[in-house]
């Protein structure tokens, strides 16, 4: 199962609004469908959206035919950059790719389609490392919970939350997750459906049923992906990310946030100052094309802020850290990209 594939001039994306039901796989040659594509949820999660994004500059580069390359460039970028607010790893691969521009087309088609190739690599290796620092949690007889889709389908594979549970279950661990089915928009069913996909036994629950088990003490931990962490630790994700950790918290239950380094955000103080999407309101009045409430005012903020204080550790590919400014200091002034 792959998101996000890429040949040459084509991006292929794996539509997400059509899943479980349905496996569409559309093909784009436009960097405009793509913005489209991305705005639509097609595909969707934050190192997912960065990669799809990069490959959209590259698809971008080859639609070019005359005028300045740079301005033409810089208007693909500026599409792709409005296409959702809130993960930062998009705005952090339009950097990397931004960076390779020159002012020869052939030769910035090269170097685009390379430097997104990387970045999809390298999304890879950073979910295998965080699957690695976080599988000593998942034991024979442990449980988790999980929110939203932090999984293969929103990022190039594994999934950052969701790669320890594949690398454990590798290896003949028995566990079970339990997936919080994430209203409005549903991911949880996806992650229910992908891990189903590979033998993972999961559970899919409503999310009002999340603080329920807790209190039943069946959840060994709680694992989330994440869109944006700032400077102090603070963590923005899929709406119904602070009720979860508010609940852990007063259950005891640990709370770890799966974070590759793209994800950080230094130049953002705290999670307060952190841009939040607010999504149409027919994602909340609708299941898919069916009406189920009454047309009215609707308030459907994509995202919310986990303080720091909720959060038990975030766990990038560098291995764990305390959700701390001075923590996060040091993590990047050992050289981390950002
Ligand atoms: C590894 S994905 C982490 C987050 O991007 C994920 O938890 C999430 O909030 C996705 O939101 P979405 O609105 O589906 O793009």
């Amino acid at each position: 199962m792959k998101a996000i594939s890429y040949k040459e001039g084509q991006l292929t994306l794996l539509d997400q609004t059509a899943l479980p039901h349905q496996t569409v796989y559309r093909t784009y040659t436009e960097h405009e469908k793509i913005a489209r594509a991305i705005e639509d949820m097609v595909v969707r999660g934050a190192p997912a959206i960065g990669i799809t994004a990069a490959y959209g500059v590259a698809v971008g580069a080859r639609e070019y035919q005359r005028g300045s390359f740079r301005e033409h460039m810089m208007r693909v970028i500026e599409r792709l950059q409005h296409t959702r607010p809130t993960a930062v790893n998009l705005h952090w691969a339009l950097r990397r790719v931004h960076a390779v521009i020159t002012e020869n087309p052939a030769e910035t088609i090269q170097a685009l389609e390379e430097e997104a190739a990387q970045i999809f690599q390298e999304d890879q290796a950073i979910n295998l490392a965080i699957g690695q620092h976080l599988k000593r949690l998942v034991t024979d007889s442990s449980a988790f919970l999980i929110h939203c889709n932090p999984g293969r389908l929103a990022t190039s594979d594994y999934g950052t939350a969701t790669a320890p549970f594949y690398l454990a279950h590798e290896e003949g661990t028995q566990f079970k997750v339990y997936s919080g089915e994430t209203r409005p928009r549903l991911q949880g069913a996806l992650t229910a459906y992908e891990l189903s996909q590979a033998g993972i036994d999961v559970t899919i629950i409503t999310d009002s049923t999340a603080a329920t088990l807790m209190q039943q003490g069946k959840i060994t931990a709680v694992f989330v992906g994440c869109d944006r962490v700032a400077a102090n630790g603070d963590v923005v994700n899929k709406i119904g990310t602070l009720p979860l950790a508010i609940t852990a918290h007063y259950f005891n239950v640990p709370f770890y946030v799966a974070a590759p380094t793209p994800t950080f955000d230094l130049s953002i103080e705290d999670g307060g100052a952190i841009p939040i999407e607010e999504r149409h309101a027919t994602e909340v009045t609708h299941l898919r094309d069916q009406a189920v409430t009454i047309e009215g005012a609707v308030y459907n903020p994509a995202f919310d802020i986990t303080p720091a204080a909720l959060i038990t550790a975030i766990v990038t590919e560098q291995g764990a850290i305390e959700p701390t400014y001075e923590a996060i200091q040091n993590l990047f002034s050992k050289g981390e990209k950002q």
